[in-house]
């Protein structure tokens, strides 16, 4: 896989600063307008989805505003072996070199990739020298901190450890709800600040899981996205709260919502509520249809089922439903 020049859509503009990671970002924004020395390597570290792809980028988008005609090399870890391993069987060393030596920046990412790939190591530490040797940068991206590195060489090690190492850390709600919104704003889609908070909350390390949640919502849900389309179309995908929701539960703040009592819940003079008891039921809770069934007065399967296509129906023609639905959606799940 040849190297890549740098993907327009990750700049320092859409990055969003915060405390997880105002170092790294200040630190990556120096590399891109040189004002350190070239001659030291920077390492940006964290765990997936905290937005390192994102900063190698930005410099690289960076040095290419400040000057047209630099030579910006992007490549991964993988990519790099890739590339090593195609040149290797074609007799093409000399070409692969080329490509990465004759570039003013060097961004390389996910370099722990390189773990155990002995020749790949061995061509990375030979760039390492000619790079810097002739003061162009190299900035460096990696899930752990070059100390902490398994299956790297000694002479790699000691090049990664040489220079800036700066991490990213998972970042607050605040902050993975502004990057959700500033994506939806990206992509045209129409998400609400509360509904990019409840999936912050959900989801609350990686980015880039919070952003495929964001796409799979779009894809599947009518908008505008709200609060209850998040959470129902989302029912497989994030983690309901610690609390386990049980049947019991449901039973309980669907009586409270529609002011009957419990036992009354289960009687056939309230067709509505109980259909919506038992679809949440189905929903929210470990339960099948078998199980479900003997908790509302021994129903069996067959009637959980019909009071749950009831009960979607009723949520797609009745506002009155929907709310209700909706409501108790938030009681329980959100
Ligand atoms: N501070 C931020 N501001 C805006 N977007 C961000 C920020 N941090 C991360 N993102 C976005 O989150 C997504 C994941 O980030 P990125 O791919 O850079 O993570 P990564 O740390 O490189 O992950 P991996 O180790 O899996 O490659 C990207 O779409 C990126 O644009």
């Amino acid at each position: 896989m040849h190297p890549e020049t740098p993907n327009p859509s990750f700049r320092f503009s859409n990055f969003i600063e915060a405390r997880s990671n105002n170092k790294a970002g200040t630190a990556a924004l120096r590399v891109a307008r040189n004002l350190g020395p070239a001659s030291v390597p920077m390492v940006i570290w964290g765990a997936a989805g905290l937005g390192k792809t994102h900063l190698l980028q930005a410099i690289g988008n960076e040095r290419l505003r400040l000057n047209p005609a630099a030579r910006i090399v992007y490549q991964s870890g993988d990519g790099f072996e890739a590339d090593l391993a195609a040149a290797l069987q074609q007799g093409a060393v000399a070409g692969f070199r080329s490509r990465y030596e004759s570039a003013d920046l060097l961004l390389f990412d996910d370099v722990q990739r390189l773990a155990g790939k002995v020749r790949a190591q061995a061509e990375l530490v030979w760039l390492f020298d000619a790079l810097l040797e002739s003061l162009r940068s190299i900035v460096l991206a990696g899930d752990r901190s070059p100390y902490d590195m398994t299956g790297v060489a000694g002479d790699l090690k000691t090049r990664l450890n040489l220079g800036l190492s700066v991490s990213i850390e998972p970042p607050d709600l605040e902050t993975r709800a502004a990057v959700l919104m500033q994506k939806a704003r990206t992509w045209g889609i129409d998400l609400p600040p509360e509904v990019a908070f409840f999936l912050g909350r959900r989801i609350r390390t990686d980015l880039a899981e919070l952003e495929r949640a964001l796409l799979r919502l779009a894809a599947c849900a009518r908008q505008p996205i709200t609060l209850e389309t998040a959470a129902w179309e989302l029912r497989h995908v994030i983690a309901l709260p610690e609390r386990m929701i049980t049947v019991e539960r449901v039973q309980a703040a669907v009586a409270d919502h529609f002011g009957i009592a419990p036992g009354d819940l289960l009687s056939n003079r309230h067709a509505l509520p109980l259909q919506l008891a038992m679809a949440l039921c189905l929903e929210l809770t470990d339960h099948g249809l078998e199980e479900v069934g003997p908790r509302f007065g021994g129903r069996d399967a067959a009637a959980v089922l019909l009071a749950c296509r009831e009960a979607q129906t009723a949520r797609e023609t009745d506002a009155r439903f929907r709310d209700d639905f909706s409501h108790l959606l938030g009681i329980l799940a959100l």
